[in-house]
Formats: structure tokens, sequence, C-alpha cells
């Protein structure tokens, strides 16, 4: 180029142009500029739609385990983070749902309720895919242990969600009994949609128990998520629950002989070391209570409603503003501070031996004062040697003084104020084991009071 082109490239340049008077030079500077962001936004755009494309399940039936559960496991990292931080600023509000058979207790705070407002459809993706679509044929859960049933599969299983196969209601939804397309008998359990915790406790269950095997723990078979339905089929349980047995209407002797309770005593805390101590992350129940102990015909316990459960880390406790359990089960340090560790589960476990044993509930308005409170009158019995007067009168035959003093020392220990001191439940276990615990004695005669 020669000197000449150059200085008339420089004057054409340098002109002012009808752009707010800019020269040349600077527009096409401008312009230049704005291609190549706009370039690098259709480049990001690129990544990031591409990535979406591999999470989702529904285009990739390779996908990695890993990366479905993750959702679930940051929901509830998530809740962790914010019910620490509540927690120090946030005064509880208390809660009893009365109208079932016991009373619910919920301490909550406005940001957990807020919290609790997802939406079904969000969840309906977190679960890759809304169950196969309704009327397809079921198919293998992308979470890799049990399958997901369709609405018409569970509809026909239960003769369309029938009145006459309703077992049992819970705080969260409706229990079916069906049969499955191949004879095999269920439990369904349709949650209700209009409360959001009915969502969160369907996510948890799924995951955890999903994984859970052990027999005495409640299998979890599979799930349904079709348009606003959430359901979860578990393996059916065919004796009734713990508390009709203790509570109901069983006549004047119990068929839950001695022997019977401490084999139900023994199966739970085998259910509760195995969440505690044979799973990593472990698992907190929190809601161990008669109703969540149901019972085969061979009277083998299995833990039920994983729906409270929240996975722990090694080591950790876990704060929360939240406080679910049931009156008369929860651990008083988890009702006043919100603090869960699986020594609140300990807790519970102590209450229901001493329900087991005394055949009254935790807590019953319905008994003379000083008697309301089940762990305050069996330390005041004890205390004034007359552990015989609290066994439940409807049982059968009597436990040896040494078997009673052994069952009633390990329910005290683990109800122990300070959480620290309570046993875990495999030294539990170890303590449960011992064989006179089994063998009752025949007749009153022999009972002698025990002495703490
Ligand atoms: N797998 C099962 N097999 C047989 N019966 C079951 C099964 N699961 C639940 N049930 C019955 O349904 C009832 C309701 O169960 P659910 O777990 O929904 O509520 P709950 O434990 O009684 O109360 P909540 O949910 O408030 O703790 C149980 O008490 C039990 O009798």
């Amino acid at each position: 180029m020669s000197i000449y082109d150059k200085a008339f490239m420089n004057s054409e340049l340098s002109k002012p142009t009808s752009i707010f008077g800019l020269r040349l030079w600077v527009v096409v500077g401008i312009f230049v500029g704005v291609i190549i962001v706009l370039l690098l936004f259709l480049l990001s755009v690129c990544i990031t739609s591409r990535r979406r494309h591999i999470k989702n399940p529904n285009n990739n039936n390779n996908i990695n385990h890993q990366t479905l559960t993750t959702p679930v496991s940051k929901d509830i990292q998530e809740i962790v983070h914010h019910d620490t931080s509540d927690h120090r600023t946030s005064i509880p509000e208390i809660q009893i749902d009365i109208g079932k058979s016991e009373h619910r207790v919920v301490f909550s705070d406005r940001q957990s309720s807020g919290e609790s407002r997802a939406t079904s459809n969000n969840d309906t993706a977190s679960f890759g895919g809304g169950g196969g679509g309704s009327g397809g044929l079921p198919q293998v859960s992308h979470l890799g242990w049990g399958r997901w049933y369709t609405l018409r599969e569970l509809e026909a299983a239960t003769n369309g969600l029938a009145d006459e196969n309703v077992i049992g209601e819970g705080g969260y939804g409706i229990v079916y009994s069906g049969v499955l397309g191949d004879n095999t008998r269920v439990a369904v359990k349709n949650l209700l949609n209009n409360r959001g915790q009915a969502e969160r406790e369907f996510k948890v269950e799924v995951e955890v128990i999903g994984r859970v095997r052990h027999k005495n723990l409640v299998r979890l078979l599979g799930y349904c998520v079709e348009g606003a339905y959430r359901m979860l089929v578990y393996e059916y349980v065919d004796n009734g629950n713990l508390e009709q047995w203790l509570h109901g209407d069983v006549g004047d002797v119990s068929p839950l002989t001695w022997r019977i309770r401490m084999n139900i005593i023994q199966g739970t805390a085998k259910g509760l070391a195995y969440l505690h101590e044979g799973l990593e992350p472990k698992v907190v129940h929190r809601d161990i209570k008669s109703n969540n102990i149901l019972l085969d015909r061979q009277w083998n316990p299995k833990v039920s409603d994983f729906g409270l459960a929240k996975l722990l880390g090694s080591d950790t406790s876990y704060v929360t503003t939240r406080v679910m359990g049931t009156f008369g089960y929860v651990a008083p340090e988890y009702a006043c501070t919100g603090m869960l560790t699986e020594k609140s589960d300990v807790y519970s476990f102590g209450i229901l031996i001493m329900e087991i044993i005394t055949g009254r509930n935790p807590v019953d308005y319905g008994r003379p004062q000083g008697e309301v409170n089940l762990v305050e009158w069996l330390k005041t019995m004890v205390g004034s040697r007359k552990s015989d007067e609290v066994i439940d009168p409807k049982l059968p035959e009597m436990p040896s003084s040494k078997a009673l003093k052994r069952i009633l020392l390990v329910a005290l220990r683990c109800v122990d104020p300070d959480a620290t001191k309570r046993p875990k439940m495999g030294h539990v276990l170890h303590m449960l084991e011992a064989d006179d615990l089994l063998f009752p004695t025949v007749s009153m005669h022999y009972f002698s009071s025990v002495d703490f």
C-alpha cells in the first residue's frame, strides 16, 4: 500500500459518521467487539445445553448411577445448610396435629415451611421421567435398585385405589393393600400431594429405603411418579403393626408372650443398628414408634416408614429447626434444640421397650396424675422397687426378675436425658442378646421385686 493510500484510509476512517457523530474506525471497532461477544455467548449456550442433554436420564440409559442420585443428596445438603443457620436466629413454632391415634409434633419455622412448598413438576423431573408414562410397560428404575410402576398398574393392583383396600392412613398418605400382575402382595402408599412435606418424604424414602436390605426393615420394591401421583410400593407385611397388638382390642390375654416381645425388641434393635452402624452414610429413622413396627405371622418385626429419615455423614450431627417425630417418643434434646443424631432414635427405642413391657402408651392423659408420662412413672416405680408392677397385665406369663431387671435397665439407659450417655444401638443389641432375657417364669409366685 502506498503512502497516499494509507493517508486516504486514515482520512476515510477518521470521518465522522451519522451514528452519534462517532468516527468510522470507532464504529467498526464496536461492531467487531459485538460480533466477538455474540460468538462467545453462542458458544457458552451450546456447551450448557450439551451438559443438560447428558444429565437427562431419558436421553441416556447408560447413565452413571451416581449422577442420578445427585439431586436428592443435594437437596438434603441444602436443607442441612439452611436449617443450621436458621436455628440460631428463629424461634420455633410448635404444631400438634391431632386427629389420628397419636399426636404428631412438628416444630417449624417460617423458613422451613416455605422450603416444603416444592412443586410436583420439579419433583417429577428430579426422578427422571414420570414413571414411564401412563399405560406404558413397567420399567426398571434408573435409580438402580427397584423399578417404577405405572399408575395404571397400581390402580389395577389396588382395585382402583378402592376404599376396601385401605389398610391404614399415616401423616403423609393412605396405604392400600394390592396384588400386582405377578401375584405379589404389596402395600401401596399413596402420598398426599397437597403437603409439600410429602414430596420431600417421597424423595428421601426412594433414595434411602430403595437401597436398604435387612430382614427387620420393610423393603421398598419400587415407586410411581405420574402426574400429581407419588406412590411407594412396599413388600406387604401381613400381621398388622405393634401398636394394634399392644393397645388394640385383643381380649384379656395378649398373644404377645414375653418371648415374642423380646424377639420384637431384639429384631427392632437389629434393624436400627443396621441403619446407624451398617450403612454409610448412616440413617437416622426419626420416627421410631409402635405404629412403625410391622409384624409378620411369625411375629418378626419390620421397621417401616423411613419418610422422616435423613442421611447423615459419619460423626456428624444434624441441626434442624423442623423437629419431627411423634409426641412421647421424641428425645428431649431433639425437641428442644433440633439437634439430631442417632441417639435420638436410641431414646425413642427406649420408650418403645417401655411400651412393650408395660402395654402403656408413652403419654396417656386418661391415667391419673403421675402416670401420664410413661418414662417418669416407670422411673418412680423402679426407684421405689415396684418394678414387678409395671408389667403389662395382659402378658400371659411373667418374666424372671433377672430378665425384667435387665430389659428395664436397657430401656432406662436408652432414655438417659444426656444423649452422650445413651448407648449406641450396637451396644444395646449386645445387652439384649443375653440368653436369660428370653426365658419367662411360669407364674407370678416366682416374681420378686427388682433391685436397681
Ligand atoms: N408394608 C406394609 N405392609 C402392611 N401394612 C402396612 C405397610 N405399610 C404400612 N402399613 C399399614 O398402614 C398403616 C399406615 O402406615 P403409615 O406408615 O402411612 O402411617 P403411620 O406410621 O401409622 O403414621 P405416620 O405416617 O403418621 O407415622 C400402618 O400403621 C400399617 O398398619
